[in-house]
């Protein structure tokens, strides 16, 4: 039986978010509305799920003595990771000790690191993957790409939203792409992932919830990138049956070899009626924001139910819809956004402003969504969505 208590008190049930993005601050809101207390920590102040949470902790994630030490202070029921960048081996041995992570610490630890989950997929499930090299030099490195051949992308082995990516065409593109890996990893230099180029058709995230009463999955969610880093989504993407048959059982096999409770975001490349894995969050993925609009229980209540324990009867699609992303480019510590107006004039369309208290660069502020007749459709309306939004620094 599943209690939950009241926040503040003795009897709280206590989640702490390991990373506090956009996608942490969802999953709060939604423990919210069922009483549970949350903690939200990150590596800065005001992240977004720390303006959503009961309170929070700014530490640097990524080194074990500090995470051990809030994790001991807070002593929470659930350690929820909500990015990559953390001191996982740390929770492996927390979790030995008693502390429960989501969805466990060994998914958590394969997934921080491409190489783990790629040798995991590829080498123990035998899934289909592009061919792939590792390498920690220049030397090594032209080697693997001389073995797997151009176009390749390559990708530090600790990195995400493509930060450090690219894709190598031609032998001019060979060395800056390394130096280029060199400055986007986000945990030390170094070692490398090169990955033949997979020349598909089309990309999906298939969003799989592992709960108390099996294994259930949303509708495919089809996207686009570019540098590696989501602009768009959509949902649900059209697929032939066997695609997403085949989908489906990648999917189960590797979140049921990762284990636990929780969301999945698998991704997969679909070419034909052949599908490659090539990534798997366990936590709420970021093509996945469609779903806030797109479902009756979005991808960030279904991991909130999950974590809990709670039952997951059915998800309810709720027809053709899309999000795009707010990505501006400047430099600020209290952006201004304004032109909301028009971006909310059209029926079925909604907004996320995630409150980022700072933009150095370019970064995610935002995203729109809407529902439309088609996917077409609710791609145009979300895309115009987001570029009405203006923002200034
Ligand atoms: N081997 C490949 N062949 C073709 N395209 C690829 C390949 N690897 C990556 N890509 C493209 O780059 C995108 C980002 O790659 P990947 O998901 O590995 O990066 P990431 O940094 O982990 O991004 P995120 O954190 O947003 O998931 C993919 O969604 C795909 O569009
Ligand atoms: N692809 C992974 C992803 O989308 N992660 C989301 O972005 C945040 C970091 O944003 P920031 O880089 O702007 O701080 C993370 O905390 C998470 O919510
Ligand atoms: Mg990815």
């Amino acid at each position: 039986m599943v209690s939950i208590g009241t926040p503040l008190t003795g009897t709280a049930f206590r989640v702490l978010f390991c990373g506090s993005g956009e996608l942490g601050k969802e999953v709060v809101i939604e423990l919210q509305r069922l009483g549970v207390e949350v903690i939200a920590v990150d590596r800065y102040a005001h992240a977004p799920a720390m303006q959503v949470a009961h309170r929070s902790h700014v530490i640097n994630m990524l080194d074990p003595i500090e995470l051990r030490r809030v994790i001991e202070l807070e002593k929470p029921d659930l350690v929820v990771p909500e990015i990559e960048a953390i001191a996982t081996p740390e929770l492996v041995k927390l979790e030995e000790e008693g502390v429960r992570v989501i969805p466990t610490a060994r998914a958590v630890n394969l997934t921080m690191n491409r190489e783990g989950i790629r040798r995991l997929a590829a080498e123990t499930l035998s899934l289909p993957t592009s061919p792939y090299r590792f390498a920690d030099s220049l030397e090594n490195y032209r080697k693997a790409v001389a073995e797997i051949g151009m176009p390749c992308v390559v990708k530090p082995v600790m990195s995400s939203s493509g930060k450090g990516q690219s894709t190598v065409r031609s032998d001019s593109d060979i060395d800056a792409a390394w130096d280029y890996s060199q400055q986007g990893g986000r945990a030390g230099q170094g070692r490398v992932i090169v990955e033949g180029f997979v020349d598909f058709d089309y990309e999906i995230t298939l969003l799989t919830v592992r709960h108390a009463g099996g294994v259930s999955f949303c509708e495919p969610v089809g996207h686009i990138q570019e540098d590696g880093d989501y602009r768009e989504s959509w949902q649900p993407h059209p697929m032939s049956r066997k695609a997403l048959d085949r989908a489906q059982e990648i999917a189960d096999k590797v979140t049921g070899d990762l284990g636990g409770y929780g969301i999945f975001g698998v991704e997969l490349f679909v070419k034909g009626d052949d599908v490659y894995f090539s990534e798997v969050s366990p936590r709420p993925h970021d093509t996945g924001l469609v779903t806030l609009i797109s479902q009756d229980l979005s991808e960030f209540a279904l991991h909130a139910r999950a974590i809990l324990g709670l039952p997951i009867p059915a998800i309810r699609q709720l027809g053709p819809s899309a999000s795009a992303v707010i990505l501006p480019t400047g430099e600020s510590r209290q952006p201004t956004f304004t032109h909301i107006e028009e971006a909310l004039k059209v029926p079925d369309t909604q907004l996320r402003l995630f409150g980022k208290p700072e933009i150095a660069g370019r970064r995610r502020m935002g995203v729109a969504l809407a529902k439309g007749e088609d996917v077409e459709h609710a791609r145009a309306l979300a895309r115009e969505a987001a570029a009405a939004v203006k923002v200034e620094f």
